[in-house]
This record gives C-alpha cells, sequence and structure tokens, in this order.
C-alpha cells in the first residue's frame, strides 16, 4: 500500500471492525445517493483497506454488510435489474502494478492483450440509458451493479444524453453522469438561492441532483458515454454488431448517434498497442488533468478488442479485461479557519480562505482562493466550517464548497470589510469583483499614509483623507513628492486653508530631520518592518552605506537571512529613483549616534571579527528589553515604538515578550502579565522613572 497517503488504521479488536463497517457503509450510502460523506475519498479509501487487511487476518469474522469485494460498498440498492450487470473497476496506483497487471490479463486469456483503448475516469456517477426505437426511455443507477434505481425523471436535464438518436436503434448506452465545473458553482448558487445547503464537490452534486425528484429548479448535467450494449429487445444483427465492435469504435458509434462522449474533450479515448505508449498517455492525462474543465480521478485502460474482453471475463465486483489507474486524491476535508482581504495592484479586493494546513497531493494546503465576496455568498460559507478543499498540480487551490452537514452550529458568519482594508477608502461593490475606490491609486494612498504615520515620518496634518486629496490632485505619485509640495499647490486644494497650509508645510520640514531608520520605513520595502528598519539603520548608519550593501552585507544585519536579503538589496536598488529624489530634497539620511560598519561592506567578516561589526557603546549594551504598562515621567510621551527606538539607541534590543533571555523589564502602571512572567523568571525590574535614569543620557 505505497501509495495511500497516510497509513490505514488497523483495528485493535473486532468491535472496532464491526464499528469500521458500520461507518464505511453510511459513508458509501451517503456517497452514492448524493448525501455529503463525512469522509473525503481518501479517509474512505484507508478505512475500507484497513477493513480488509482485518478480514484477510480474520476470515472467520467477516460480515455480510463489508464493504470489501461489492459494487457501490453494498451501500445501495434498486429495483430495476440490469440486463448485464454493472461493474466497478479495479485499482491500480503505479506503472509497476500495471504492468503486472496486464501481465496476469495475458496470463489468464494465453496471449498478449491484443491493443488497449486509454480514456479519462470521469469523477461522476455511472448510469444506464435505455433507448427504445431511438427514444430514451428510461435511466438507471449502477445501484449494487445487478439492480438500480430509476432515475427517469432527469431524461431533459442531462447534457449529452440526447433525448433522440440520430437512428431509431434499440440499446442501452452507458457513461458517467458528472457536473463540469461551472455546472457545480452554477447548482449552489441556485441551490442556495433556494435555501438549500451547498452541494460539498461536483461529484455530490452529481449524485443529489440525479436521485432528486420534484425540486423547485432543476440544473444541468454532463454525460459522457464509455459503452454501449443490446438490451433484450435490440434486433439480433445489430446486437451481435454491438457485442463484436472494438470498445473505440464503439464509442464511435456513440457519438455518431448523438450520444456525448470524451472525445469532444482534451482528453479524447485512444487506442494503443503497447504498455509503454499506455503509461506515456496516462502521463499525458495525469498533466492535462488540473485544466479539465470536470473532475478525472483516474484513467481507464481497457482491453479494445471484443475478443480479448469475452476472453478475460469478468469477477463479481469488477471486469478482468479493465483497470483503473487511479491518480492521488486531489480533494480533501479541512476546516476554514479565517478569511483574509487583499488588495491588488489595481485595487481589487479579493478575499483568501485560511485553511487548517492539509496534505494534498504532496504538498500542504494553508490557502485557498476564493475569488470574490459573492463566492463567499454563493458557497454561504462559514468561519469554522469543514470544507471540500480542491488542488491538483500547480493550480492555486480552491474551497469547493463547505460539507455543510457536518456543521456544529459553532460557525460564525464571515465579515466582509466596509472599507478597503488598505487604505480604508470606499469599496465600489457594484460589480462581482469588488474594487477599492481607488483603484491603481489605493497601493500609492497606503504607502503614503503609512509613510506619514506616528512611528515613521509622522507628519501632522497629513492624514488618509489629505493623502487621497493629494494623490487625486496628481500632487504626490510617491512620498518623496511630498517633499517638494508648494504653499500655492496645497491652496488649491479643498478644505485647505492658510493656516493649516503653513502647518503642515512645517510638519513636512520638520519630517526632514527625521532619523535615517524612520525614512527607511517610511520607504516601505518589503519584508522589513519598523524593528528591521531600526536594526538596518543602526548596523549601516548612512544610506549611502545601506544602498552599496550587496545580500551578503545586507545578511550581516541581525535577523536578515539568506532569504530576506536579497529581496532588501533588490527593492532598494528599485525605489533608488525615489531615495535620489529625497536627498535632493534635504531629507537627514543617517542615523544618530550610530556608527557606519568597519568591515566593507562587500565582504563578509571573519568569524572572530564578528564582535567588532556590532560595536555600539550604550547604557543598555547587550541588553534585551520589553516595555510594558503606561509609560509615565520623561517617557511619558513616548509611544512604544519611540520607546523601542530609544532602547535601540542605547544599544539595547527591544522584544515583545519575556522569556529567559529578557535582561530587563520597564513596567509601568497597569503592567500585567508580563510583570508577573519577569517575577516568576527572576528578571530585573524597573520602573519607568528608573529606566529614564539609565538612558539620560539619550533623553533630549
Ligand atoms: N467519500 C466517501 O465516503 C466514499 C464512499 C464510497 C466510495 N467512495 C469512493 O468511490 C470510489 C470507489 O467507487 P466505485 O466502486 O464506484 O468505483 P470507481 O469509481 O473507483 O470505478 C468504477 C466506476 O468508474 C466509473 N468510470 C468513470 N470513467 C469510466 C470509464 N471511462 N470507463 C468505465 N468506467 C468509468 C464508472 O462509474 C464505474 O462504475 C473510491 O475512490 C472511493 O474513495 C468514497
Ligand atoms: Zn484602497
Amino acid at each position: 500500500m505505497a501509495h495511500m497517503t497516510t497509513s490505514a488504521p488497523v483495528f485493535v479488536d473486532a468491535a472496532a471492525y464491526v464499528q469500521a463497517v458500520e461507518d464505511a457503509s453510511k459513508a458509501a450510502a451517503a456517497y452514492y445517493s448524493g448525501g455529503t460523506s463525512a469522509l473525503d475519498d481518501d479517509s474512505y479509501d484507508r478505512l475500507v483497506w484497513a477493513i480488509a487487511a482485518f478480514e484477510a487476518e480474520h476470515p472467520e469474522q467477516v460480515l455480510p454488510d463489508s464493504p470489501t469485494g461489492k459494487v457501490a460498498g453494498g451501500a445501495v440498492q434498486g429495483d430495476v435489474p440490469h440486463t448485464a450487470a454493472m461493474l466497478s473497476l479495479d485499482n491500480v496506483f503505479t506503472p509497476e502494478e500495471f504492468t503486472t497487471w496486464t501481465a496476469s490479463v495475458a496470463r489468464r486469456i494465453d496471449r498478449e492483450v491484443t491493443r488497449w483503448n486509454v480514456q479519462p475516469k470521469l469523477d461522476g456517477l455511472a448510469i444506464a440509458a435505455r433507448y427504445t426505437d431511438g427514444h430514451l426511455t428510461r435511466l438507471v443507477t449502477r445501484g449494487d451493479g445487478t439492480a438500480g434505481e430509476d432515475v427517469s425523471h432527469a431524461i431533459g436535464t442531462i447534457e449529452g444524453l440526447p433525448g433522440r438518436l440520430t437512428e431509431p436503434v434499440t440499446l442501452e448506452v452507458r457513461g458517467e453522469v458528472l457536473m463540469t465545473n461551472d455546472q457545480f458553482e452554477h447548482a449552489n448558487t441556485v441551490r442556495t438561492a433556494h435555501g438549500g445547503a451547498p452541494f460539498a464537490n461536483p461529484r455530490n452534486a452529481a449524485a443529489g441532483t440525479l436521485r432528486a425528484k420534484d425540486r423547485a429548479y432543476t440544473v444541468p448535467m454532463t454525460f459522457f458515454a464509455y459503452g454501449l450494449l443490446p438490451l433484450p429487445d435490440t434486433a439480433a444483427d445489430a446486437a451481435e454488431h454491438l457485442t463484436t465492435l472494438p470498445h473505440g469504435d464503439l464509442l464511435r458509434y456513440a457519438a455518431d448517434l448523438g450520444v456525448r462522449t470524451p472525445a469532444d474533450t482534451q482528453v479524447p479515448g485512444v487506442t494503443l498497442d503497447g504498455v509503454e505508449d499506455v503509461l506515456a498517455r496516462v502521463e499525458e492525462i495525469a498533466a492535462l488533468r488540473a485544466e479539465l474543465p470536470f473532475g478525472i480521478d483516474g484513467i481507464v485502460v481497457k482491453a479494445d478488442l471484443a475478443a480479448d474482453q469475452q476472453a478475460a471475463g469478468s469477477g463479481s465486483r469488477a471486469p478482468r479485461w479493465a483497470i483503473a489507474f487511479k491518480l492521488p486524491a486531489v480533494e480533501k476535508i479541512t476546516k476554514l479557519v479565517g478569511v483574509e482581504w487583499n488588495v491588488g495592484r489595481t485595487g481589487i479586493i479579493a478575499p483568501r480562505a485560511v485553511l487548517e494546513p492539509v496534505d494534498i497531493d504532496g504538498s500542504t494546503v494553508t490557502y485557498a482562493t476564493l475569488h470574490n465576496p459573492s463566492d463567499i455568498t454563493r458557497r454561504d460559507l462559514r468561519l469554522g466550517d469543514q470544507v471540500m478543499v480542491y488542488k491538483a498540480g500547480d493550480i492555486i487551490p480552491r474551497i469547493e464548497a463547505p460539507v455543510a452537514h457536518l456543521r456544529t452550529g459553532d460557525e460564525q458568519p464571515i465579515a466582509f470589510p466596509e472599507v478597503c482594508p488598505q487604505c480604508g477608502s470606499a469599496i465600489d461593490a457594484s460589480e462581482q469583483r469588488w474594487r477599492c475606490e481607488r483603484g491603481r491609486d489605493c497601493h500609492l494612498v497606503a504607502s503614503l499614509s503609512y509613510a506619514a504615520g506616528r512611528d515613521q515620518l509622522d507628519i501632522e496634518g497629513l492624514g488618509a483623507s489629505r493623502v487621497v486629496q493629494l494623490v487625486e490632485a496628481g500632487l504626490v505619485a510617491d512620498i518623496a513628492d511630498l517633499f517638494t509640495l508648494t504653499r500655492d499647490q496645497l491652496l488649491g486644494l479643498e478644505r485647505m486653508g492658510e493656516t493649516s497650509t503653513d502647518n503642515l508645510l512645517a510638519a513636512i520640514e520638520a519630517a526632514k530631520t527625521q532619523p535615517l531608520s524612520r525614512v527607511l520605513c517610511a520607504l516601505g520595502v518589503r519584508g522589513t518592518g519598523r524593528s528591521m528598519s531600526r536594526r538596518i539603520a543602526r548596523h549601516f548608519a548612512t544610506m549611502d552605506h545601506i544602498r552599496s550593501a550587496d545580500a551578503n552585507a545586507m545578511q550581516q544585519v541581525e535577523g536578515i537571512g539568506t532569504e530576506k536579503a536579497p529581496v532588501i538589496v533588490a527593492e532598494l536598488a528599485e525605489l533608488a529613483p525615489v531615495i535620489e529624489k529625497l536627498i535632493a530634497s534635504g531629507v537627514n539620511m543617517s542615523e544618530p549616534g550610530a556608527t557606519p560598519p568597519t568591515t566593507p561592506p562587500t565582504t563578509p567578516p571573519a568569524p572572530d571579527d564578528e564582535a567588532d561589526t556590532d560595536e555600539q557603546t550604550g547604557p543598555l549594551d547587550g541588553m534585551t528589553v520589553v516595555v510594558t504598562g503606561a509609560m509615565t515621567g520623561p517617557l511619558e510621551q513616548l509611544t512604544r515604538n519611540e520607546m523601542n527606538e530609544l532602547i535601540e539607541r542605547a544599544g539595547g534590543k527591544s522584544s515583545s515578550s519575556v522569556s529567559k533571555r529578557t535582561s530587563l523589564v520597564v513596567a509601568g502602571e497597569g503592567a500585567g502579565s508580563k510583570r508577573t512572567k519577569a517575577e516568576t523568571l527572576g528578571i530585573r525590574l524597573a520602573t519607568p522613572d528608573e529606566f529614564a535614569d539609565l538612558v539620560s543620557a539619550l533623553l533630549t
């Protein structure tokens, strides 16, 4: 069982086996009838494998309703007898298993199979469509293989299964009913609009829809044929024809009669001679899987000649002349834990699902796309839902739908943003895809507001609405443009009087003297926040040094690793024009109190040089300091960010959590758990006043 992603459970006793048989039967009954199974296919298969393993060891305890060795796991029945059994298929998972299987067929029929027909294994459900004199008269499900359920009420809702054939023949068409991805989306839209619970996936939707009678609405499905056979009333010569045609010709005949076959798709059936060619085709189809507009769960390989099929015969569960080459499961059930809202370059606001990590097809999936807000509404998604997630090949994982019957009642509605999550502007929700009213300017508005913020350039009077005005008037296209704004330009803006203009100009002028760390932070270099910007600024001391650093030199800054360093270097290079403009406007480009690295920035320091590279002398040298509670006295006006700046200027490291490595905790009024933790760990505590004394030399 090397193909299994996780190992199958092993039952400790017979009671566990009995329970497993019951669980599997329940799951299979739901699966085939269009209720939703609590298990994804992988979990179901593992359960059945474990059941089979237990039965092999304890043949005397095998339960009559065990799912092993039966069509549909023995979970479904029907009252319309099939003329010829409608069987399942045996599986292989690897080229080796496939080759072994072909050899076993050759042994059984005493010759090599003449040639193979290779076709997609459509992931829907099997159906028999009976035509009398060319008219579709009856639809029957597979059931337990010997008898199925009459679902003739679905006639007329299945694309590819015409009410009338092009010839007045009497025969049975067999094939798969499924929903294409689009049909599935449509079905769930209609269903949830009628107050129904969404279907978990296209297969489940097809099964549920096929069996539903008297619904207030109809939703289309699609049929693909993979077999034709005579009925008792079929004329003898026609019956002879149908039972002797090679499989490929049979399907071409079906297409001529007006029935849809995979011939019209990107994965038509093909006839091939050797095992090598078959395996190559299996790979081709597998590679196309992710882009197909409908689901496949494998590739079916059949002996093409009727003579080979008849010689091989059939078992009670599956024919011996065909095999399903199974592809890995690409659907898993996991939990929706959150929804993030991201704003794209053009201002499109797109939700993204955050999932409890789950392994699908060899990779761990944590996020899934939700294209737009109506995607959420249409699927009736809720936070905490168990959801069916689909991921194949390189495609971005997507949520198909919630598994509604697994709801506990604790699920919460998903909150939609009321303003643009990036810049705070209004949202244009007139289209399916929501968009920030600022469109392409959204990022600019957001980055300028950030740059002007209290912890960056601290430009008072430059709030978000003012930024929007400046951007809309075309006065600023980057942060450097702020520094060349003229009095007249500002006066020309609405709601800008003389006083506010002068105040703003003064605030902008003052911003020119901000330390390098804040200027750097204001630039919004990807991968660097406030504390990283401070570390970079303190390490290099000047913008010149920062800009001449290569990735190697950048890695000398604490917290910057091999991955981040080249990104920062590249971003800075990209920002060169803006930085030049800032310099030209007289914006400060050095970090007070910091000294540039002694080693030339392009050569990494020898190991024992390390002590010198960060040579800072200050009262907090080598200390890690945590600030908690309200600051008072000389520190009262400082924001937490400014406190952290102060600590770092004094040679210390600021941190937000108390651990054994913490050297000092500055605990102001209202300090809670961090203070308690410091006390338990025996870490030195200081009041804001004591701390102010300690760093008094740096307080101006
Ligand atoms: N999640 C659950 O709770 C649950 C329960 C029961 C079964 N299952 C899943 O169902 C699968 C087993 O189902 P099964 O026994 O119906 O068999 P199957 O789906 O593995 O294979 C047989 C079926 O393949 C279909 N098929 C598709 N394309 C075909 C083609 N080109 N030619 C011939 N047949 C084609 C036919 O419907 C046929 O009956 C397993 O993958 C299992 O995980 C899941
Ligand atoms: Zn915006």
